[in-house]
């Protein structure tokens, strides 16, 4: 740090911090140190849903952490592993816990809408890309709440709805089973879910006025997938119709196979509404062709009591952790996590009424697409432009953060821009 801090910037009410795993949460804690910190007098809540924690707390933390979120309504979140059986080996787990994301998705429902950063200087993999292509992903149920199952012998399987009024059961068999078994999935979604869905993705086109593609396999689960092209067309007709005419956007349901090959011979500039699964998915997909993984904001807008929780989408990047624990240096790439930061630092300053925190957002996303700009890149980066010279992620985090000092230091010396610090 070459210069004094300024004055920091105090909150009104806090953020939750939900902590993690591995490289992310090195590079989680490294943000929050040398680039927030600095400028904001931080009041978090803090859950650490390290899994050695959530193990050792069977998965109380987690819990916790939504109950916080609820009331505070605005978290960062790093990322975390969930843990298969291999890994359940590596940290001696006591428990099979589910992923935690799945755990919180529960909870606030909603979507989460994922979007690449895009930075002067880096060209899209997929040429033809000069537009953001935003991921709307369903953020509830199908295959993150489903029970699966593995049979290890003959039998047969059937799935069963017993109606709470009493009604008949309704059994549809599935599969009968040979002697060496096999694998059974029961998933689910609930109708006023898909709803919210389609109403977040219609709200979100007309604010970033792009048109939305709903992708499903329709052809093939007629009763499930038939369920969202049918709430998508409901919601439309009641609400949006109009204003998407006078927008002049469109709304169209198609199906996945086609909207990814669509998706790569496009420019972009398109909201693709995606069923969760398929939201995973085509996000790293989106972000690769973009750049990189690490290239990627995501916001998750509850559908419940205004909730938002920002993170990057990517995981915790054991194989560079590795590196990292043998005290080598890594180049993983920060950027999602310090779009994380910035993006609960902005609600939590709009929901407060805080230009300045607003500020310090704005200056580290300005900062960081900047250093991009100068040719400060860390190894993905350096790697799709075929360069051999990059930055250790501590570089490219030191870079912003002196340029994140710079940008406020103008501003606080120019009393038309700068603004309060509460
Ligand atoms: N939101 C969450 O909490 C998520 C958690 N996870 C969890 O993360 C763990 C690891 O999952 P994994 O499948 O390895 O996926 P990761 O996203 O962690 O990593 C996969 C590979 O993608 C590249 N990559 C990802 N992020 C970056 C970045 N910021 N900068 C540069 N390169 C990057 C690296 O490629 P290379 O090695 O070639 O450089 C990396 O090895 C699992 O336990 C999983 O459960 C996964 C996704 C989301
Ligand atoms: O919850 C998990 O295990 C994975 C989450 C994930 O891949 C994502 O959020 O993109
Ligand atoms: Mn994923």
């Amino acid at each position: 740090m070459t210069s004094q801090p300024s004055t920091p910037v105090t909150m009104v009410k806090p953020i939750v911090e939900i902590d993690g795993d591995e490289m992310a949460r090195v590079m989680m804690h490294s943000i929050r140190e040398n680039l927030v910190r600095w400028h904001v007098a931080l009041d978090l809540l803090s859950f650490d849903l390290s899994v050695t924690n959530r193990d050792a707390t069977q998965d109380a933390v987690t819990r916790e952490a939504i109950d916080a979120l609820l009331s505070a309504k605005v978290a960062v979140k790093c990322a975390t592993i969930t843990a298969d059986r291999a890994k359940a080996r590596e940290f001696g787990l006591r428990h099979l816990l589910p992923s935690p994301n799945a755990t919180i998705r529960r909870r606030l429902g909603g979507v989460d809408f994922r979007e690449p950063i895009l930075a002067e200087g880096i060209v899209p993999l997929v040429r033809g890309w000069d537009q953001p292509i935003v991921i709307a992903r369903h953020a509830h149920a199908d295959q993150y709440l489903a029970q699966d199952l593995r049979v290890e012998e003959a039998g047969t399987a059937s799935l069963v709805f017993q109606p709470a009024t009493g009604g008949p059961t309704v059994v549809r068999e599935i599969a009968t089973f040979p002697s060496s078994g096999g694998v059974l999935l029961g998933m689910y979604n609930y109708i006023e879910s898909i709803e919210s869905f389609a109403k977040s993705c219609f709200e979100m086109a007309l604010s970033r006025r792009m048109p939305v593609y709903l992708s499903t396999k329709s052809t093939v689960l007629q009763s499930y997938d038939g369920a969202f092209v049918e709430a998508f067309e409901r919601v439309f007709a009641a609400g949006y119709h109009a204003a998407f005419a006078e927008a002049g956007l469109r709304y169209e349901h198609r199906l996945i196979d086609d909207v990814v090959a669509y998706s790569v011979r496009s420019r972009g500039g398109f909201i693709w509404a995606c069923k969760n699964y398929d939201g995973d998915v085509q996000s790293d997909f989106v972000a690769q062709g973009f750049g990189s993984p690490g290239m990627m904001r995501a916001a998750l807008v509850s559908s419940r009591e205004g909730a938002m929780l920002f993170e990057a989408p990517h995981g915790t990047i054991p194989r560079h952790f590795r590196r990292h624990q043998r005290g080598l240096p890594t180049s993983s790439n920060p950027v999602a996590s310090i779009f994380a930061w910035s993006g609960a630092l902005r609600e939590r300053g709009k929901q407060d009424g805080s230009e300045a925190l607003r500020g310090v957002a704005d200056a580290m996303e300005q900062a960081t697409l900047d250093t991009i700009a100068a040719g400060t890149v860390t190894g993905d980066l350096a790697a799709i432009r075929n360069e051999s010279d990059w930055a250790t992620t501590d570089d490219f985090i030191a870079a912003v953060a002196q340029r994140v000092r710079g940008l406020l230091s103008a501003r606080t010396q120019d009393p038309i821009s700068s603004g309060s610090t509460t």
